[in-house]
């Protein structure tokens, strides 16, 4: 383990606190059958294998013509292979055959030209240049080969996995059953959307972490359970995790983690279940909490996101959600660690040492081809305008102090549900 606790701070390193999360995590175990158009975004729970050879016969690649071997410059046209139409017969030397991109090759074949390459006068074509061997034909199994594993449990169903295994006639997939999740919002202050802006009272403001919490792990194809908003008092919370406990794997709260006088999710759950993470040295989040709440047949997963609304945000994304996907059966070698990389900054950062932070920040390549990054402004956890304008993190190492015009620094582009 390469980073701890500071004594110091009291804080909890990020990396440490990922590793936790993820070592007390168990994959869900049930599972369910889906068509596959219905599984994007779900995991595998069992492998996928091929039904058939991909492609499933040799074919052209190129609309043209099909021939044997070298011949003469001018050939016979004897017939024609459209896709969908195959050519029943066989060609011999001196002979060819009208065919189509992805037609089956015509038995006797074993080149195409292009159509451009020839041309056409009555039955007689003539090559403008001569085809070699295999050229513009698409072997039978070259891409995928019956009965072979295409992809593995503890897959999460991407776009392209979805093609590949429905060319290999791949129906249906057992995959986990979907993560359910409880939301709740915590806070006096906190009122709905559907409130009018001038019926708001002094300090009363929108519930946007909720908004935007359940937008977020909507992307993510979790069945969410939308507990609402609860009032700074210990019992009401007592009972909203109580609920939230009995109808969800994961409960994500925002607000009331702090120290405040007010602040009673950390001693709630303490009361009701277990507290196992708490304080990190991170920027912005550090009083997310991590813990579970028992019940009968398990427990609930408990995620305490800060109130101010970045902070909710970089701490759902960078903590939250490699811990879903581990709650979800994504496997080891499957999980994907965001992306970083190294960008020119564009102004001066002031930091203090002390907390690993994500800022945000505004990437492109400049006109020399050079990465470089701006700072949205003001970093405040409340400032969700320089959020909104951002399409990256700029991730201030935690011992780290200010950073100038022209240094390097690491960025990490954001991914879904981000973008
Ligand atoms: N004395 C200390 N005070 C604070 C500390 C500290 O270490 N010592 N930490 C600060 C940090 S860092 C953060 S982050 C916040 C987090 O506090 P809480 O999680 O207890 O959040 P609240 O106090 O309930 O709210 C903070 C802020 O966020 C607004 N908020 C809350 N819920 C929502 C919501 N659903 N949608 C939009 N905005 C929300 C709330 O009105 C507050 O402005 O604590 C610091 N304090
Ligand atoms: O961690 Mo708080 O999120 O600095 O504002």
């Amino acid at each position: 383990m390469t980073t701890d606790i500071c004594h110091q701070s009291g804080l909890i390193s990020v990396e440490l606190a990922r590793e936790q999360l993820l070592e007390a995590i168990a994959p869900l175990s049930e599972t369910e059958t889906l068509p596959l158009e219905q599984a994007c975004g779900r995991v595998l729970a069992k492998p996928a294998q091929a039904q058939l050879d991909l492609p499933p016969c040799d074919n052209s690649a190129m609309d043209g013509y099909a021939l044997c071997g070298e011949s003469d410059t001018s050939l016979q046209l004897v017939g024609k292979s459209l896709a969908g139409h195959p050519f029943s017969g066989a060609i011999g030397a001196g002979e060819c055959v009208r065919i189509t991109t992805g037609a089956p090759l015509p038995a006797g074949a074993d080149r195409v030209v292009m159509q451009e390459q020839a041309e056409l006068q009555g039955d007689s074509l003539t090559l403008h240049r001569a085809p070699k061997t295999g050229e513009h034909i698409r072997r039978r199994g070259e891409d995928v080969r019956s009965g072979e594993t295409l992809l593995d449990t503890g897959t999460a169903l991407k776009v392209p996995d979805i093609a590949l295994l429905a060319a290999a006639g791949v129906a249906q997939v057992t995959v986990v059953r979907r993560v359910r999740a409880a939301l709740l919002s915590i806070g006096d202050e906190l009122r709905s959307l559907n409130t009018p802006a001038a019926e708001l009272g002094e300090g009363n403001i929108y519930d946007s972490n909720r908004i935007a919490i359940k937008a977020a792990l909507a992307q993510l194809n979790l069945d969410i359970v939308d507990l609402g908003c609860l009032p700074d008092e210990p019992r009401a919370i007592r009972d909203g995790f109580l609920a939230a406990r009995e109808s969800a794997d994961i409960i994500v709260t925002s607000g009331g983690v702090s120290v405040g006088e007010a602040d009673f999710t950390r001693t709630v759950l303490e009361e009701l279940g277990q507290l196992e993470l708490w304080r990190l040295a991170i920027k912005p989040g550090k009083p997310f909490a991590f813990g579970h709440l028992p019940r009968e047949n398990g427990r609930a997963l408990f995620f305490g996101l800060p109130g101010n609304p970045v902070s909710a945000l970089v701490t759902l994304y960078q903590l939250v959600l490699p811990a879903l996907e581990k709650l979800k059966g994504v496997s080891d070698e499957n999980r994907q660690p965001p992306i970083q990389c190294r960008a020119r900054l564009l102004n001066p950062i002031a930091k203090k040492p002390g907390r690993l932070d994500y800022q945000r920040g505004c990437t492109w390549r400049d006109c020399d081809g050079q990465q470089v990054v701006q700072s949205t402004g003001v970093q405040g956890s409340h400032i969700l305008s320089g959020f909104s304008r951002a399409n990256c993190f700029i991730v201030l190492p935690r011992e780290g102090g200010n950073c100038d015009t022209g240094d390097w620094v690491t960025i990490e582009p954001f991914r879904a549900p981000l973008v």
